[in-house]
């Protein structure tokens, strides 16, 4: 956990690090199980069935190459949908289908058609037919809504609930609704809100669990990879980096933290200006780069003490398109095309039954969509197509169609092995840094409080105060509770730390009372040890405020000695932060070191005690032996001799204690 890494001046802290690739593990060739074809044995995966009595089945498999007669319509299965039950999750990619109602022309004669119950496109004119998990109707009574609970809620629930990645991304030709779906109206509401919404209701649902919400908003544009939340010039062309534990992560990417379901709608609303959109041939309002909006969550389990860490990735890309009018529209489109080009080769690769390399690298779109693609997280691909006819003046938009209906097949064939994230035991760093926040979070909210008392006290009242205030006065209630209770559980910890966790104080003292001189040499020395330890840490905290104090008064001129000469301003106070970070977790180690001392200084009173108490007890030990009675130990040393009988080693997992439960130390 990165609070447990030790940081020493000059490492790659200073580098401003967001994470992009969906975290967990890197990944891995055995990530892949090359799926079971659900075509027919002869068809490659990526081809469309081809209807009995189509036009194209009558004149048989030698009219085409790329397509095949099934034998009966039967045949023509839906795609198992995958239900996120079984753990770790093994399926395929959910698929979704849902044409632009606004680009169908009744007029013309139909060359796609829906079948809603059997979830299946089919091509009228060659008879080929594409089954998916969800085909919605080409009806502008279909609502964000509907498509969202079939082809996304189930991804964002695992992803608050369950300790899955979610990745969401819409695809589709220009103009083909993939922003309307992902971002909505507002009237109609899309995936980014709807999935917010379900988010912060689960989160209000769980009194037991704390939660921690940071976002990082890109777009690509150009093959330039440009941070929607900053405005800084230094954000509009960041690097990826691979990175072991996330995968790949965009340096420099800004990721704050947020406290309120309104704060994060208006900082998206915010990155959503700053995306560059122009009017293309096809669309007034086209977007001209991919974007990728991540939430990532914490959860701190109350009860376990324990933390998940988790991402959901909602993508849309810019849309495919044939060469605009505009000189710069086609420069744009030409890296638009491109990178869905990348995009699609490591679809097809990834479904076809090859051990082939994946080419990852073609493209920024493919490196960032590496870790979610190679089964660190669940995935859902919303296609969006236009249902223009081929016989007319539409027909590049039935030749796009045919292009996202076979990508979308390929996807489909992909078959990912996704392993929940890991949850870990906060530490005592943790936990204490955990309760700094809700104090900050109850200070925020008690000045607001004030503020509305005093306007009310003035006369100033708005609509709503007293609820407002009712609102928060409960909030502030529960994360009190929280506090004191994540105040018990480091008070535990800490205990635990000093009596049983630290290896080297068990190891002396689970040697034996016999040895008793030995020990005690052993614990002087381990005390000297430690009391060196801290003075050295102490040092080293005090060079680091100096360098801290010295980088706030003069931001401009500080240069670390350890770090690349001049360091942009979003890197340099990345570097403070983390530094801050350093200090504050130095100085947690040096109160448990106290606490050791303290306790080391109890062990050695406790031991001079017992070992005098023991001289003096031989005859009465020697009576004992003799009458071979019970209860003629000493009464009065009796309390002593009890602590002094040290239990052998304890696991780390005594840590893991149910709430209110303190540990027992037999002593
Ligand atoms: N399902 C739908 N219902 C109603 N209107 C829709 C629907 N899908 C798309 N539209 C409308 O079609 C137009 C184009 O949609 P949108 O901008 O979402 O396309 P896009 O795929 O994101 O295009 P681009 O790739 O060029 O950005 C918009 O005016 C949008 O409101």
């Amino acid at each position: 956990m990165h609070n447990n890494r030790s940081i020493r001046p000059g490492s790659a802290m200073g580098m401003s690090l967001a994470s992009l690739g969906t975290p967990s593990k890197p990944p891995q060739l055995s990530d892949f199980k090359r799926p079971p074809s659900r075509y027919h044995q002869s068809n490659s995966p990526s081809q469309p069935r081809v209807r009995p009595g189509s036009a194209m089945g009558r004149l048989g498999s030698s009219s085409s190459s790329c397509s095949t007669i099934s034998s009966s319509s039967s045949s023509i299965s839906r795609p198992s949908t995958p239900t996120y039950r079984v753990e770790p999750y093994t399926g395929t990619i959910n698929v979704s289908i849902r044409p632009n109602p606004q680009t169908v022309n009744q007029n013309q004669s139909k060359t796609w058609e829906i079948d809603p119950h059997t979830n299946t496109i089919s091509n009228l004119i060659d008879g080929s037919s594409f089954p998916f998990d969800n085909v919605f109707e080409a009806d502008p009574n279909v609502s964000n809504r509907q498509v969202y609970q079939r082809a996304c809620s189930d991804l964002v629930q695992k992803f608050v609930s369950d300790g899955y990645n979610a990745t969401v991304f819409a695809y589709g030709m220009t103009g083909s609704g993939k922003t309307f779906s992902i971002k909505g109206v507002e009237s109609d509401p899309g995936f980014v809100e709807l999935a917010i919404n379900d988010i912060f209701a689960k989160i209000e649902e769980n009194k037991l669990t704390a939660y921690n919400i940071n976002i990082s908003y890109l777009e690509i544009y150009n093959e330039k990879i440009i941070d929607l939340l900053s405005t800084s010039p230094a954000s509009t062309d960041l690097k990826i980096r691979d990175d072991p534990e996330f995968g790949t992560k965009v340096i420099g990417l800004s990721s704050p933290i947020i406290t309120s379901k309104d704060q994060l709608l208006q900082l998206i609303k915010k990155g959503d200006i700053n995306r560059k959109t122009s009017a293309t041939d096809f669309n007034s309002h086209s977007s001209r780069s991919h974007s990728i909006l991540q939430i990532k969550l914490t959860v701190t389990d109350l009860v376990k003490n324990t933390e998940t860490k988790t991402t959901l990735s909602l993508c849309d890309l810019a849309g495919s398109e044939r060469a605009a009018s505009s000189l710069e529209r086609r420069k744009e489109g030409s890296y638009i095309n491109k990178s869905l080009l990348a995009l699609s080769n490591v679809i097809n690769r990834l479904s076809s039954s090859s051990l082939e390399h994946v080419p990852y690298r073609d493209s920024k779109l493919t490196r960032l969509l590496q870790p979610a693609l190679s089964g660190s997280s669940l995935v859902s691909i919303l296609c969006t197509i236009h249902m223009g006819s081929v016989t007319n003046n539409q027909s590049q938009f039935a030749a796009e169609t045919y292009k996202t209906l076979r990508f979308a097949a390929r996807a489909k064939n992909i078959v990912i092995n996704v392993d929940r994230n890991k949850s870990t035991m906060l530490s005592n760093g943790e936990t204490a840094k955990l309760i700094q926040d809700l104090n900050m979070i109850i200070a925020r909210q008690k000045g607001e409080i004030d503020i509305l008392k005093n306007a009310q006290a003035n006369g100033i009242s708005y609509a709503g105060d007293d609820s407002r205030i009712l609102e928060l006065e409960a909030e502030n209630k529960i994360l009190l509770e929280r506090i004191d209770h994540f105040t018990r559980l480091t008070d535990l910890q800490r205990t635990e730390t000093v009596i049983v966790k630290n290896d080297v104080l068990n190891d002396i003292l689970g040697s034996g009372i016999d040895q008793s001189q030995l020990i005690m040499g052993n614990i002087e020395e381990f005390y000297k040890r430690t009391q060196y330890e801290i003075n050295e840490y102490k040092v080293y905290i005090s060079q680091l405020e100096d360098k801290l104090k010295m980088a706030y008064q003069s931001p401009q001129q500080y240069t670390d000695p350890y770090s690349v000469n001049s360091l942009a301003d979003s890197e340099t106070s990345q570097l403070l932060k983390d530094q801050e970070e350093e200090i504050y977790q130095l100085k947690e180690q040096l109160k448990d070191k106290d606490q050791i001392i303290k306790g080391l200084s109890k062990t050695s009173r406790l031991r001079r005690l017992v070992e005098s108490s023991n001289t003096s007890n031989i005859t009465k030990e020697s009576d004992f032996i003799r009458q071979s009675t019970p209860g003629t130990v000493d009464k009065e040393n009796e309390p002593e001799l009890r602590a002094f009988k040290i239990s052998p080693k304890k696991t780390r997992q005594s840590r893991d204690l149910p709430l209110g439960e303190s540990p027992r130390f037999e002593f």
